[in-house]
């Protein structure tokens, strides 16, 4: 037998299964758990080894339904001509090539090639864009891929779901979202919903006895499959079949994709471009026939030009490069929001982001640091505290007077029974592996003084955790002990009995109470309060259910500790004038919720809201409850499906909510939500699917960067547009102003066409204007603090009256500048030049050009002056060298002087152009002076 790469194993657990070819066709369901192992060659205990898993994944391929790469390079590229404003350019250089053809075919057509030149370079900068925006996209979706956890070499390791392979033994937890086909070997009360498959929306118990070979998929109940998901309990299963050798797989639906829709934002700007389109389409034929009424066009050739001036008009005040821009700054923004613990799995939730106005957070973990530590118990006889720092179960217990030793010994002992956590050493550090709250019971039983009575404590059945039952119950003793812990109002709901000195005493009303204050005061402290309650059986109960979570035998209350995060109160503080509201939702007590709540400096702390109190409310009556919702800013002892209710609550009182969940059942509440919160870290994958952002750090304060960063994004999307509008008016308005007022100025403009700026000249500058400087625009550093305004309205126009004045008055500030360069060299005008109608043109083709540079300073922000952070955007100023440069070698190199009939300008002749240009920026500053004076005195 031969042992590969020197690994000492045998072949059986590192070769590919003998059979494989017989897989699909398998009837595992019909076998038992031993034949499926040895059918698949895998140990069920040891799971594969890493060499087989290697060789397996080689063998069968990755588990994923391989998707469509999308369509290739060249393909791409072609479709960039799909555009009907290609189309415009097309036409351009068809009506150029016939106006050379009528006058001159003996040349070069040069004019017609430079704009062909001009379209090849649209499409390749569309190209890019598009290839930058895919790729973000692509590094969403791998960001947020599922993980699922193995066994392999005997180790429980996390792979990503995509690497498992037949044979794999896969370890299954509530909340799991199940990414393969396996029969299952294990299941402690396993129950999963199957309704991505079958449409049953009720959970589905499974368990691992046989089940007959003929039996429908719907009635394989030893079976998970792809696309399910774990709603309760735990289970192992191995696994028969992965990517397409899947049920799902064989109905080849696509899960999980990445949404790339456009969203709302994205469509209202390609609205904008349409309309801006007819419009410019309109003015188009405007200028045409003002070009025909004043100037003598009496020759085809001519009648030509005039039309080909007014196709390429129409072709730059397009906004073209708005959708693709849009999606680049959507992308990278995307990106830089991951880089911060934000992982946004929907483009859409970014600008959702930056309208959000409250956020609904979980304490735990989120604005606390879930690291739980018990602190103090109480037992009837008395209390006692522990000490020693986190997880290290180097700590002491100091008994209170009266208290008994036993009572604490078996309280603490059956609080760790009852937990699935496990507390491992690694050299010098404790590795605690499991629920927080677990562990810290684990740690709190190592630091009990020795103890030598030994019971057997091996457990033979459990009741899992539950948010909504908020208890957990395990059997031991072979069935003869049921120890149960939970939230303590609860459980003390429950008990009838309670234990003091090894004797059994009844529970009356009045000690109930005094219980009650005690759990109160443990709260008021802070502390996240536990209770633990015993209960004998004469035989093992059967079945072990919730039925069995009565007649209990009270133990006593575990306070543990959870220490806010430290810069919770500072992001509290920092959404609050953002105007987002941060209200807490938890499980736990009132009073813990209302004591860290008020430590953090949450708004309205007094009169914590429960879940009792919200299951009596009538949710019909909208007043009342919007009444409630508003009254404070914490929710106490709440249960996942208030959170689907108090959503709505919000939303109806016109409020755009993110809410934070990592539970299965929190799923719904997430998807109602504007923006669905979960935690990578705690998560269950089920929660992680149904929202729209994942926390790598189950940090609050992630939530708030990320609100933060989609503001930002915002503000970059209102930057370009800003820019590009404006540019677009001064091309368009430098035009019509020309031709109009060309004849009443006694301006000279030629013999033939009387035009401003000719055909090449208006598409040269849309190519500058429409990149590199738009594009440096999308990625800007913030020069507005976007954290000092609230929350902008999801139905506020993208342009708002303060941004459709800048336009204008830069439009026409452009506009005019570019006339008076003309103005200034030729002769005949109000200000008198002697130059030629070429270096006149060339001074208004300069002086636009130059005027965009300036303007794309002035769009950083509407109220914010251009020299507030200017040297902060490299690429900005990257963009302005680039666009100043190639202007240069536009008027000075011999080729480009033909091709886009420019002269070269002497020095005063630039200081000239930079003089006018610069006036679009002094125009604007003081527009913004007087907007930050109102802006000041209103705010
Ligand atoms: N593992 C557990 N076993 C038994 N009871 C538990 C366990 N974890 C929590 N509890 C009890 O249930 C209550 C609610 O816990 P739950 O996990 O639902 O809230 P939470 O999600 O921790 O709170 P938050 O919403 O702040 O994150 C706790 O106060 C505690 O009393």
């Amino acid at each position: 037998m031969s042992v590969e790469s020197g690994e000492n194993r045998p072949m059986s657990t590192n070769s590919a299964p003998a059979t494989s070819q017989r897989r699909a066709s398998n009837t595992w369901w019909a076998m038992e758990p031993s034949a499926v192992a040895s059918e698949l060659d895998v140990d069920l205990e040891v799971g594969l080894g890493d060499g087989a898993a290697d060789d397996r994944l080689a063998r069968f391929g990755p588990n994923e339904l391989s998707h469509d790469d999308g369509p290739s390079l060249l393909r791409r590229f072609f479709s960039q001509f799909t555009d009907p404003l290609v189309g415009l350019l097309i036409a351009a250089i068809v009506i150029s090539l016939a106006a050379w053809t009528i006058e001159d075919s003996s040349s070069v057509p040069v004019e017609a090639i430079v704009i062909a030149l001009i379209v090849v370079a649209n499409a390749v900068i569309g190209l890019w864009q598009e290839g930058r925006a895919t790729r973000a996209v692509d590094a969403l979706r791998r960001l947020t891929a599922a993980h699922s956890t193995v066994v392999r070499d005997g180790e429980r390791r996390s792979v990503s779901t995509t690497e498992l392979v037949p044979g794999d033994v896969v370890v299954l937890a509530e909340g799991d979202v199940v990414g393969f086909d396996g029969r299952l070997v294990e299941s402690a009360s396993l129950e999963v919903n199957e309704a991505a498959l079958t449409g049953e929306s009720m959970a589905i118990s499974k368990h691992t006895e046989l089940v007959p070979s003929d039996a429908p998929v719907a009635d394989r109940s030893n079976m998970v499959l792809s696309g399910t998901s774990v709603v309760k309990g735990r289970g192992r299963a191995v696994v028969v079949g992965t990517g397409h050798e899947t049920e799902v797989g064989r109905i080849a639906t696509l899960l999980g994709d990445t949404d790339v829709e456009p969203t709302p934002l994205q469509r209202q700007v390609a609205r904008l471009g349409r309309t801006l389109g007819i419009a410019v389409v309109v003015l188009a034929v405007v200028v045409i026939a003002a070009i025909m009424a004043t100037s003598d066009v009496d020759t085809a050739e001519e009648a030509l030009d005039a039309l080909l001036v007014a196709v390429s008009l129409a072709v730059a005040a397009v906004p073209e490069g708005l959708p693709a821009i849009m999606t680049v700054v959507l992308a990278l923004g995307v990106q830089r929001m991951s880089r911060r613990n934000a992982i946004v799995k929907r483009l859409l939730s970014v600008e959702t982001l930056g309208s959000a106005s409250v956020i609904c957070t979980d304490k735990t973990g989120t604005l606390t640091r879930n690291e739980m530590t018990v602190v103090r118990v109480a037992t009837a006889t008395g209390e006692a505290t522990f000490t020693g720092v986190g997880y290290d179960p180097d700590g002491s217990v100091e008994m209170g007077d009266d208290a008994d030793l036993d009572d604490l010994i078996e309280l603490v002992r059956a609080a760790a029974i009852a937990s699935d956590a496990t507390l491992e050493r690694d050299g010098e550090r404790w590795v605690p592996n499991g629920d927080p709250t677990e562990v810290a019971l684990v740690v709190a039983a190592a630091k009990l003084p020795d103890d030598d009575r030994r019971s057997n404590d091996t457990r033979v059945d459990e009741l899992p955790f539950d948010s909504d039952r908020k208890l957990m119950s395990v059997l031991v003793a072979d069935g003869a002990v049921q120890y149960t812990k939970g939230a303590p109002d609860v459980l003390l709901d429950r008990c009838v009995s309670e234990a003091r000195c090894g004797a059994t005493i009844d529970l009356h009303d009045d000690r109930v109470a005094e219980l009650r204050g005690q759990v109160e005061r443990f709260a008021d402290a802070g502390l996240r309060t536990l209770g633990v309650a015993r209960r004998r059986h004469d035989g093992r109960p059967d079945p072990f259910d919730e039925g069995a979570e009565r007649e209990l035998e009270w133990l006593g209350l575990v306070g543990l500790s959870d220490p806010p995060r430290l810069e919770a109160a500072e992001v509290i503080d920092r959404a609050r004038s953002a105007g987002i509201r941060t209200v807490m939702l938890t499980g736990d007590h009132p009073r813990t919720a209302v004591a860290i709540g008020a430590s953090l400096g949450l708004g309205n702390t007094d009169d914590p809201i429960t879940g009792t109190q919200l299951d009596r409310l009538d949710w019909d009556d909208r007043s009342e409850v919007s009444a409630t919702v508003e009254s404070t800013d914490v929710f106490a002892r709440v249960a996942p499906e208030h959170k689907l209710r108090l959503v709505r609550a919000l939303q109806h009182d016109g409020h755009i909510v993110a809410m934070t969940g990592d539970g299965v059942n929190d799923a719904p509440a997430l998807r109602r939500a504007d923006i669905g919160v979960s935690m990578g870290d705690v998560g269950t994958d089920v929660a992680r699917e149904a929202s729209d952002m994942v926390l790598a750090d189950d940090d609050f304060a992630t939530i708030v960067t990320a609100i933060e960063e989609g503001r930002n994004i915002f503000a970059d999307i209102r930057k370009f547009l800003r820019y590009l509008l404006a540019s677009n008016a001064g091309e368009v308005l430098v035009m019509v102003i020309g031709v109009l007022a060309a004849g009443p100025l006694g301006l000279r403009l030629g013999d033939g066409l009387a035009v401003p700026l000719l055909a090449t000249q208006i598409l040269w500058i849309n190519l500058l204007t429409d990149s590199a400087l738009a594009l440096a625009l999308g990625v800007d550093s913030s020069v507005e603090d976007v954290m000092s305004e609230p929350p902008r309205r999801l139905t506020d126009p993208i342009i708002d009256r303060a941004m459709w004045v800048t336009i204008a008055i830069v439009g026409t500030v452009t506009a005019l500048a570019g006339l008076v360069a003309l103005d200034l060299e030729l002769a005949g005008g109000m200000l008198g030049g002697d130059g030629d109608l070429e270096s006149g043109r060339t001074m208004v083709f300069t002086t636009i050009v130059l005027a965009q540079v300036f303007n794309a300073f002035n769009s950083r922000s509407d109220r914010v002056s251009a020299f507030v952070k200017l040297f902060d955007n490299r690429l900005l100023w990257a963009a302005v060298v680039a666009t100043v440069l190639l202007q240069v070698a536009v008027v000075h190199l011999d080729v480009l002087n033909r091709a886009f009939e420019t002269t070269p300008l002497s020095i005063s002749q630039w200081a000239t152009c930079w003089g006018l240009a610069a006036t679009v920026l002094l125009a604007n500053e003081l527009r913004k002076l007087f907007a930050r004076r109102r802006h000041d005195s209103a705010g």
